[in-house]
């Protein structure tokens, strides 16, 4: 693991790297001197296949965006069987340990098939109490919180799909969407306590099938496995 200050980088390639990842690029446009606050809470930590990025029960709090490689989540510290899921780039990570005010959930493994594993971390204490606007903006936290409902309904969706007949498959539908007034602290009230529902459903999928994807119970991911002995 190496981290990096984010002042060792040019400034467009920063720019670059996280025009790739849905919120970053729409709080730019939407205020750039915002994109430039989340920049001073930021580095960029990069791993070797193998390594381990986060371990469930871990208390930290930092909040992760993944820009290259691809990283494995195992429901438990064991690494075995299955991953319950991948992170591929652009994706959010390690976001529900403080939504849940709780350990981390899984442990995250830099995948053995990627050979370039670059993260960005955003120490997520920025975010402040959830209705304080200093440092981090109300548009602001109603962009990070629109988007999080937002990939959490897509994983749940995927996982129901998959087991459709499940009594936690239609859980989440259940989660009442957002109707009232638009970029208002209602709203972000709403998006929060929906995310929060939301997040504990996924944790109730690992819980119960260790792994969702379908080849779940099969062989260890060997190579995984004996990358981690080194
Ligand atoms: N089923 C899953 N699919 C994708 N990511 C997950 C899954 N379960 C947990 N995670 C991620 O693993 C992270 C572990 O730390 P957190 O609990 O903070 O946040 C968790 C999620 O970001």
């Amino acid at each position: 693991m190496e981290i990096k200050l984010i002042e060792k980088f040019q400034r467009q390639t920063i720019e670059q790297l996280l025009s790739a990842i849905p919120f970053f690029k729409a709080v730019k446009q939407l205020d750039p001197a915002q994109f430039d606050t989340l920049l001073q809470y930021s580095r960029i930590i990069t791993y070797r296949p193998g390594e381990v990025v986060l371990h469930r029960g871990d208390g930290d709090q930092c909040l992760y965006f993944l820009l290259k490689g691809r990283l494995a989540v195992y429901p438990s510290e064991a690494l075995t069987g299955e991953p319950v899921n991948y992170v591929t780039p652009g994706e959010v990570f390690g976001d529900l340990a403080r939504l849940m005010h709780s350990p981390r959930s899984a442990t995250i493994v830099a995948d053995t098939s990627s050979r370039e594993i670059m993260v960005f971390s955003a120490d997520f204490s920025a975010f402040g109490e959830l209705e304080s606007t200093h440092p981090i903006s109300l548009p602001t936290k109603l962009l990070y919180y629109r988007n999080t409902v937002h990939n959490l309904r897509w994983k749940l969706e995927v996982y129901r799909s998959l087991h459709p007949k499940d009594e936690l498959a239609n859980r989440h539908r259940a989660v009442k969407l957002y109707l009232g007034p638009k970029d208002t602290l209602e709203e972000l009230r709403s998006l929060h306590e929906q995310a929060r529902t939301l997040a504990s459903l996924l944790v109730a999928w690992n819980d119960r099938f260790g792994s969702i994807a379908p080849s779940s119970g099969q062989s260890p991911d060997r190579e995984l496995l004996k990358a981690l002995e080194h």
